[in-house]
């Protein structure tokens, strides 16, 4: 039977039904939102203990913290208001294509620079940050509550949902809702999350390096998420094309995720190294940083090679037919199965899946090489003091990466049926080839 099939059995089963859309939502909301306080007060050292009422003044926030959130926030909206170069996204099942602003690469460049000048001028800039994260996890939680409540209302009202008012906040109701000008997915996914990603990355490293212990380990982990931050930049636009912008809607599991979820666990390793700082010698820490650049290289080469695919495909010539500048992966024309599929509207489409270069090799190495990724740039938290919890981003990722591979799977099938099927054939592997 095919795993669209056993879906769509799974689809008709109340307990089913039940799970995923009364039982999942509510205790992803508690749990998450929880796990949250519990790692701000880990990574320092702390007990943590998020019913104890001394600490809620830290879900509150303090004065920094606000700044530092607000600043953020308005920050990455003048990136996304200001005139500008605008890509049109990959068309919705309903043939609607979103714009969006490509200035992200000068907004990385500017604000990362900006705040290294910031931290020389006043030295003390990333310990404050580093101490208040307890607070500004607290703020950004706060302000990520407060735009899903925005975006479940608005949803709703425009949508008529009939999902229960859970899922709905925990999934999202629009694909592309926009605020104050801005597409909501880009402001939250790329423009905060990501950028307070490497702001903390660097914050974090600083104190380090002014604590003086640990350097190595913590600067492999800076660098590699430095190196892989500014290519995911660089490669913005390849972002609005995957499943996070073309499938999933703007709710707390996106929104909150990226506000919240991403600025805490992702840099948990280092803000974690602060306290318990990496044993790794120089030596080994060479000898990772070599294999996480090896990593980010290929883990970026693959998601290039579709895009190139992609937009050879799209072209405009080789829809007239003139076969535009043909594409060629590893010094051979790129091969592929001609998909055809039906959309939302009826219109009959074709699109195509690439069976050549890294594409021919397995059907998700892409996920394979970002968990390689993320495992050189953990593994440095972990030396000295066990992979528990100084890995749990690493642990975190491998499930999500996997549940994705079965949800995208899912997705495709449904959309390009037999075609799908024979790409599966001709490519067996998901991950590792040979093995899975
Ligand atoms: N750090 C993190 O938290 C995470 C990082 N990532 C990274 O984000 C990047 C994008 O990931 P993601 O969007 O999940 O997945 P992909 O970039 O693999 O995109 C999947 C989509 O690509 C299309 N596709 C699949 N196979 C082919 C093919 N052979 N030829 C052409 N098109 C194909 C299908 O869409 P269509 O309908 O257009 O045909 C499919 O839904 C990756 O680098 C990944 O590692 C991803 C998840 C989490
Ligand atoms: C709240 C939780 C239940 C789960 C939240 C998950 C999200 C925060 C993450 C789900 C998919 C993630 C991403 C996908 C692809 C990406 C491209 C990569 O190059 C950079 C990272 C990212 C944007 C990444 C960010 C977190 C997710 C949205």
């Amino acid at each position: 039977m095919g795993r669209q099939q056993q879906k769509g059995a799974l689809d008709a089963s109340p307990l089913y039904n039940v799970v995923r859309y009364q039982l999942v939502p509510p205790v992803f909301l508690l749990l998450f939102t929880a796990a949250v306080q519990i790692l701000a007060a880990l990574g320092q050292g702390r007990t943590p203990c998020p019913l104890d009422f001394g600490q809620c003044y830290r879900i509150l926030g303090n004065d920094f913290a606000w700044i530092f959130v607000a600043f953020s926030i308005l920050w990455a909206m003048v990136w996304l208001w200001v005139p500008g170069k605008i890509f049109v996204g990959p068309p919705t099942p309903e043939g609607y294509r979103p714009p969006y602003k490509a200035n992200g690469f000068l907004y990385y460049a500017v604000t990362s620079v900006t705040f290294m000048i910031a931290q020389n001028l006043y030295p003390s800039i990333s310990r404050q940050i580093y101490e208040s994260m307890p607070e500004i996890l607290g703020c950004l939680n706060n302000v990520a509550l407060l735009l899903c409540a925005w975006l479940l209302l608005d949803g709703r009202r425009k949508k008529k949902s009939k999902s229960p008012l859970l899922y709905d906040f925990y999934r999202g109701c629009e694909l592309h809702p926009r605020l104050f000008g801005c597409d909501v997915k880009q402001l939250t996914n790329c423009r905060i999350g990501l950028m307070l990603w490497q702001i903390l990355v660097l914050a974090f490293w600083s104190v380090q390096w002014e604590n003086g212990s640990g350097v190595a380990g913590a600067s492999v982990s800076a660098i590699l998420q430095t190196i892989y931050l500014s290519k995911f930049f660089h490669w913005e636009t390849g972002y609005f094309n995957t499943l996070d912008i073309t499938y999933d809607r703007a709710g707390y599991y996106l929104c909150w995720g990226c506000l919240v979820w991403v600025p805490s666990l992702y840099t948990f390793h280092l803000y974690h190294q602060v306290t318990f700082p990496s044993t790794m010698s120089s030596f080994t820490a060479a000898i990772t940083l070599l294999l996480g650049i090896g990593c980010v290289l290929i883990n970026y080469r693959i998601d290039y090679e579709k895009q190139v695919f992609s937009a050879w495909w799209n072209s405009k010539e080789r829809k007239a037919g003139k076969g535009g500048k043909a594409v060629k992966l590893w010094g051979r024309p790129a091969t592929y199965i001609a998909a055809p599929y039906t959309d939302a509207t009826g219109a009959a489409r074709e699109s195509a899946l690439l069976t050549s270069g890294c594409w021919g090799i397995a059907r998700h190495g892409n996920y394979t090489f970002e968990l390689l990724c993320t495992l050189c740039w953990t593994i440095p938290a972990a030396s000295g003091h066990g992979p528990i919890p100084a890995m749990l981003y690493f642990f975190f990722l491998a499930g999500l990466l996997v549940h994705r591979v079965y949800r995208d799977e899912d997705k495709c099938q449904a959309k390009y049926g037999k075609s799908w099927d024979k790409y599966t054939k001709t490519v067996p592997n998901r991950m590792i080839p040979y093995i899975y």
